[in-house]
């Protein structure tokens, strides 16, 4: 977890405005940010939201729990921190930009951040099928989700290490609470999972009816809102996507060649590297079987998180383009 040091250092910075961050756009990158201005803007966001009065988080823990969260992701070329914080940045977005925190409790608010944050936590740059293929101890351990279980995991040892828990100052309920919010929000990232939530989710809004308040349909909604957020990337401008997909085909060529070497075995094309060329048109595959439909659905119901939907689909044209 985070050194004395580094948590006295945060506690004491300035922390520059929401619109210094760009927190607040759906065009929000990080590629101009140091380290230490990626914890700072997570901390505004948790400031923006009022979530440090509304929960009493004593403002050194949450500095210290930002400090170990960072600590805690491995220096892969996409699954790293600066993944997490474009994911938790986007859900902020859609919360605020989006108008979406109306249909959201306090809570749900805290604990969706916290889970953009984690939910990619101690990723090794390999998925699920490569854990299992490899019988890796993750895999024999969660034999399903078995990254996203991890992930949670992770979560949970930080919160309890010495004054890194957040949540200490809610009651029982409410922290149980919280926690389920983060546990199903961090699980439902696992793609696998969420062609069936989409189904759900699709049926439940094609029937009109939509009261978000009932248990069930809001963690579907919050499951759905936490793969918008982790796909997030393939929305931004041209010049951002693309030098996020570069990292993405990289990180899967790693996973490829390791598959190559400890496996013996032939890659997907989406983690050969000899097939590299493949790539626009892989892209327009993912768009249009994960993101297009997932933006389109959300942004029926939520108009104003469309930007979503309109940049995936330039993009969308532009991997086309490069395809033909
Ligand atoms: C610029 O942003 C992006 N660029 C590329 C991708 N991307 N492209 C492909 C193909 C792709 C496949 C998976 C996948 O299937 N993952 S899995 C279940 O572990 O095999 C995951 C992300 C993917 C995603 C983003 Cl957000
Ligand atoms: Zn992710």
């Amino acid at each position: 977890t985070a050194s004395t040091e580094d948590t006295a250092k945060l506690c004491q910075d300035v922390i520059p405005s929401a619109e210094i961050y760009n927190l607040y756009s759906f065009h929000f990158h990080d590629f101009d940010l140091s380290d230490e201005d990626t914890c700072r803007a997570t901390l505004r966001m948790f400031l923006q939201c009022n979530l440090v009065e509304k929960f009493h988080i004593p403002y050194d823990v949450l500095c210290r729990w930002i400090l170990s969260v960072k600590k805690n992701y491995r220096p892969v070329k996409y699954h790293n921190w600066r993944h997490a914080l474009n994911v938790a940045q986007t859900m902020f977005a859609m919360l605020k930009t989006g108008k979406m925190e109306r249909f959201m409790s306090d809570l749900e608010i805290l604990g969706l951040l916290v889970a953009c944050l984690c939910h990619d936590l101690d990723h090794r740059g390999t998925n699920n099928a490569f854990q299992t293929k490899t019988e890796s101890p993750l895999a024999i351990l969660y034999s399903t989700s078995t990254m996203e279980h991890h992930h949670f995991d992770q979560c949970v040892m930080i919160l309890n290490s010495e004054s890194n828990n957040i949540f200490q100052a809610l009651s029982p309920c409410d922290y149980k609470d919280v926690m389920r919010v983060v546990e199903t929000a961090i699980l439902s990232t696992d793609l696998a999972m969420y062609f069936k939530k989409k189904s759900k989710f699709l049926e439940l809004v094609e029937n009109g009816e939509f009261d978000w308040q009932s248990q069930e349909k809001k963690e579907l909604l919050c499951g759905m809102m936490m793969t918008a957020c982790d796909v997030s990337a393939i929305a931004k401008p041209w010049e951002v996507q693309h030098k996020v997909a570069k990292l993405v085909a990289d990180e899967f060529f790693d996973q490829g060649d390791l598959e190559k070497l400890q496996l013996n075995q032939q890659p997907i094309a989406m983690m050969d590297r000899e097939k590299k060329d493949e790539l626009p048109q892989m892209q327009v595959g993912f768009i249009d079987m994960i993101c297009l439909p997932l933006y389109k659905v959300l942004s029926d119901t939520f108009p104003w998180i469309q930007p979503l939907y309109t940049g995936t689909m330039e993009n969308r044209q532009r991997w086309q383009d490069l395809a033909e």
